[in-house]
């Protein structure tokens, strides 16, 4: 069989890129992505994860499903033309998908795990605070959402640089963008069509967040910092799904910042997914996006106490 032609995948939405010569991850068009692995012992690490989630007898085979199916490391020339390098060979989340609407949420308040070089917490932490990191306790990495009537080809990709500051507003309401018939780009008011079905149907976004959540109410194994939330849909099969499965696919991806969790629960992550959650269900009963009063919320974390007053609490 002829060898496959390696390209960086038509739909990413976040993290480092294989375009324009850089170094990045790349599709063999048959089902696997491979993640180059990165230097300063973030490859090593996100290599060990894969292997020890993959070989735990705790972790039960439906939490398994939320993540990549794993395939080892790969030889393969790598994007930017250093030359051939490891790659891990992960399963490709995507072929299914014609035209996708995918957002990237990286959760956790704490981006850095305890006992962070200096240098590199003091860049998580400026990044941090220039995001709804640490008030929600997620941010948005990155989104693509198909411009409905357009063409399927036809996609709302805002700039990076924009989509990593936004505010705590701007998060709430892109994750209504993100479920709504109406162009992303309009000014008009969000019609939230799809948020019974993309997030609150029996086997929608919710509910997978929410079997994840009970895996983290428990598990002490692994401590997930800088690890994306994909949620990944195609609006076309969402809107044809009234009382059928929309097909909608929640994934963990990236664990180069994954440590031990030494039997204590991952409060972190699991602080920014219940965020999350919250976030999502009142975009289903207040699409209108009323039903929030500006508030102040104190949060902690390792390393130094953040404060601030941006936060947005819903109203009782
Ligand atoms: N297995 C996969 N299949 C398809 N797409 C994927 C897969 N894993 C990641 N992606 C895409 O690549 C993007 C970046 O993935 P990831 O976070 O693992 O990369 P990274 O370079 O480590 O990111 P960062 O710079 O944020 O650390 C995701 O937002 C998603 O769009
Ligand atoms: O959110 P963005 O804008 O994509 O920024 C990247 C993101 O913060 C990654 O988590 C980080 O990798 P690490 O988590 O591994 O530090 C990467 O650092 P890098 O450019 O030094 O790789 C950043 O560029």
């Amino acid at each position: 069989m002829a060898s496959p032609i390696l390209k960086p995948p038509e739909h990413q939405v976040a993290g480092h890129s294989a375009k324009d010569g850089k170094l990045g991850p790349l599709v063999d068009g048959r089902g696997l992505f491979y993640k180059p692995l990165q230097g300063d012992g973030r490859g090593d690490s996100e290599l060990s994860f894969y292997a020890a989630f993959f070989s735990h007898p705790a972790v039960p085979p439906a939490i398994r499903s939320f993540f990549p199916g794993f395939h080892g490391t790969h030889f393969l020339p790598s994007s930017d033309g250093s030359g051939p390098r490891p790659h891990l060979a992960l399963d490709d989340l995507l072929p299914a998908f014609r035209s996708p609407s995918i957002i990237d949420l990286k959760i956790g308040a704490c981006t850095w795990p305890p006992d962070s070089p200096d240098d590199y917490f003091r860049k998580c932490i400026a990044r941090d605070r220039e995001s709804a990191s640490p008030t929600l306790g997620f941010r948005v990495s990155g989104v693509q959402i198909q411009n409905p009537g357009v063409g399927a080809d036809s996609f709302w990709r805002p700039l990076r640089s924009r989509v990593r500051v936004y505010s705590v507003e701007e998060t709430r309401r892109v994750l209504r963008q993100f479920v709504s018939r109406n162009s992303p780009s309009t000014d008009e008011k969000l019609d939230c069509d799809l948020a019974s079905v993309v997030y609150g149907a029996a086997d929608g976004v919710l509910a997978q967040l929410q079997e994840i959540k009970a895996w983290f109410e428990e598990q002490t194994i692994f401590h997930f910092y800088s690890t994306s939330i994909l949620l990944i849909y195609e609006k076309d099969a969402a809107a044809a799904a009234v009382g059928r499965s929309s097909g909608v696919r929640v994934k963990l991806v990236d664990f180069a910042h994954v440590v031990e969790g030494n039997g204590i629960i991952d409060h972190n992550f699991l602080g920014g997914l219940s965020s999350l959650i919250k976030l999502l269900f009142e975009v289903i009963t207040d699409p209108e996006g009323d039903g929030w009063k500006a508030s102040k919320v104190h949060l902690s974390c390792n390393n130094g106490s953040l404060e601030s007053n941006a936060s947005v609490l819903p109203s009782t």
